[in-house]
């Protein structure tokens, strides 16, 4: 069998700008059919915000987003009609309704009567229910949750709410799923269970781009895995690529690295604050280098005074004080004589 690689999805230049902020800058991103591609960065990087911009919940300020060739519109319902689907970072459920109904809620977009007969069964509704019904529980299957199909939502538990999440984007039969944070909160053998039904998800011919934070999860699971930074893509590559990059590992340390996006207006601002630390420190020892140089004249002073008065009462007696000759090495006994009188 052969299998011909088609671009599902293809962002070019994507900027979105909230007044003066800049959450994503110029970010070019490609997802081919049969990939699962991650998109990683540490918190506030722009991930969302992105996804925000390929299913358009969000107008970008720049730049083009193309599902199979065709230029989106920018209404999200439309996004899904192409073709597009998505999760959300937090559950969006239709927690009084049952787990089949929130399967047929999401599959609205591919029947003729839409949204608000499938969500009022309206008599129309009916009609084509039948058919929706069984592609709904054929899903539920998939994600092995047909045996809950009439259960509420909200009665699941917390790892079979994503599930369900799920199963509700795939019913709209898309050629591409959005998976922001799919394990967040999800225990260890959940987790490996959502590994399983993504990588099930792509052998159905339904490209991934999915965001996690669980850096484990997300190199087991992805072809190719973008990393932003304060909005803009520093790195795409495979998971050993990416893994590996010590750009990446600094960025989710929060350590600056030489060529980050930002890193020179970090640089100016960590530069500035230094200096303004180090203004008071330098100041100090110059205040104490003068005290010790007034210090160490007035003893010079008071030296010289001594023996002239000694020369000139008893020139045979033994000074009391260092005469002349000890304070010859001025410098060095000045010097050290201030720090060990200071030390006292
Ligand atoms: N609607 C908005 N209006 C103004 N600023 C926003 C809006 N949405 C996001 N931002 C800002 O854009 C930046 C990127 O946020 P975004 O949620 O996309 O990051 P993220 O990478 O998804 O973060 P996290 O991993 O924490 O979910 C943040 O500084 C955020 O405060």
């Amino acid at each position: 069998m052969t299998t011909t690689t088609e671009t599902v999805l293809d962002a070019r230049g994507v900027t979105m700008r909230f007044g003066g902020l800049t959450a994503v800058k110029n970010v070019d991103l490609t997802v081919n059919s049969g990939e699962i591609v991650g998109l990683i960065g540490p918190n506030g990087a722009g991930k969302t915000t992105f996804f925000n911009c390929l299913t358009g919940l969000y107008i970008p300020t720049e730049g083009e987003v193309r599902y199979k060739g065709t230029v989106l519109p920018p209404k999200s319902f439309k996004v899904t009609a192409a073709g597009i689907a998505r999760t959300f970072q937090n559950i969006r459920l239709f927690n009084n309704m049952t787990v089949l109904e929130n399967v047929l809620v999401g599959r609205h977009t591919r029947t003729k009567e839409g949204l608000w007969s499938a969500l009022l069964r309206l008599p129309s509704f009916g009609k084509e229910e039948q058919a929706s019904r069984e592609k709904a529980m054929e899903l539920l299957e998939f994600i092995g949750l047909d045996h809950k199909a009439e259960h509420l939502a909200r009665n699941l538990p917390y790892g079979e709410q994503r599930k369900l999440e799920i199963a509700r984007a795939l019913a709209s039969d898309p050629g591409l799923i959005l998976l922001d944070e799919p394990t967040a909160g999800m225990n260890p053998q959940e987790t490996r269970a959502a590994e399983e039904l993504i990588f099930a998800i792509r052998d159905k011919g339904i490209a991934v781009l999915v965001i996690e934070h669980d850096m484990r999860f997300i190199f087991n699971l992805c072809d190719r895995v973008a990393c932003l930074v304060q909005g803009e893509k520093l790195i795409e590559g495979t998971a050993g690529e990416v893994q590996s990059d010590e750009r990446v590992v600094a960025a989710y340390l929060g350590e600056p690295f030489e060529g980050a996006p930002g890193a020179d207006e970090v640089a100016e601002v960590e530069a500035a604050e230094a200096h303004a630390e180090e203004a008071p420190a330098e100041e100090a020892p110059a205040e104490e280098a003068q005290a010790e140089a007034a210090e160490a004249e007035a003893a010079e002073a008071e030296a010289e005074a001594e023996t002239d008065a000694d020369a000139e009462t008893d020139a045979d007696t033994e000074p009391e004080t260092p005469a002349e000759d000890d304070t010859a090495p001025a410098a060095d006994s000045t010097t050290s004589t201030t720090t060990d009188g200071e030390a006292k």
